[in-house]
């Protein structure tokens, strides 16, 4: 076959996800969109994902357990929900996204519900990444969410209102088969730690 007509295999997830990782840019089909005043901004999808795909990375700086304590000790609240901790290979880490670099990862709100979405490590030349892949299909238009874990994330209290004698509504308060594959994750931080 000619050079030119040659087709470009379709790379697995895992390869989507390294190669974006290198590249340290965001796929298309996923935008950040502001969605109130309690959530702030999120990210939805303007394309169709299938279950298993690569959706994004959570971009930021890779340090280690001491600096992640040094810098929570001078970050406002606000900038210490940025800073996601992890385990890997036994130790501690975290990836702080506190700066905007305007990179979509950090803009995922959480669901432990109903997610679309789960955070994996992957390994490149050697460094865990953050990486979300999709759970199940995803319709354009959907937002995308994952669970940040157990932990007592102040926007998860919610009432039960009765609507009608027999209605209740849910009131929201506030708002691998791939050996480079490590791990599902979740963020282990808690809130105004
Ligand atoms: C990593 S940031 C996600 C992006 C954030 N929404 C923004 O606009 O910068 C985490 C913060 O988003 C908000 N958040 C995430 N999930 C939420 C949810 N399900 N309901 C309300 N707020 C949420 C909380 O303020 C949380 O501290």
């Amino acid at each position: 076959m000619a050079e030119g007509v040659r087709r470009r295999r379709k790379l697995k997830p895992v390869e989507e996800a390294i190669q974006f990782s290198l590249e340290q840019k965001d796929k298309n089909g996923l935008e950040g969109r502001f969605i109130s005043h309690l959530k702030g901004r999120g990210v939805f999808s303007c394309t169709d994902f299938e279950k298993g795909d690569f959706l994004l990375e959570y971009r930021g700086d890779l340090i280690s357990k001491e600096e992640c304590e040094r810098r929570q000790r001078i970050y406002h609240d606000a900038l210490k929900v940025f800073m996601f901790e992890f385990r890997y290979n036994g130790k501690l880490l975290c990836v702080d996204a506190a700066r905007d670099d305007g990179s979509l990862g950090r803009l995922v709100n959480d669901d432990h519900i109903n997610p679309n979405s789960r955070m994996k490590t992957i390994r490149v030349d050697g460094k865990p990444h953050l990486c979300l892949f999709a759970t199940r299909s995803i319709c354009p238009g959907e937002e995308i969410t994952y669970d940040y874990g157990d932990s007592e994330w102040p926007w998860r209290c919610t009432t039960l209102s009765v609507v009608e004698p027999s209605t209740l509504e849910v009131n929201t308060l506030s708002e691998s088969e791939d050996t480079d594959v490590e791990e599902d994750i979740h963020n282990e931080i808690k809130p105004g730690d």
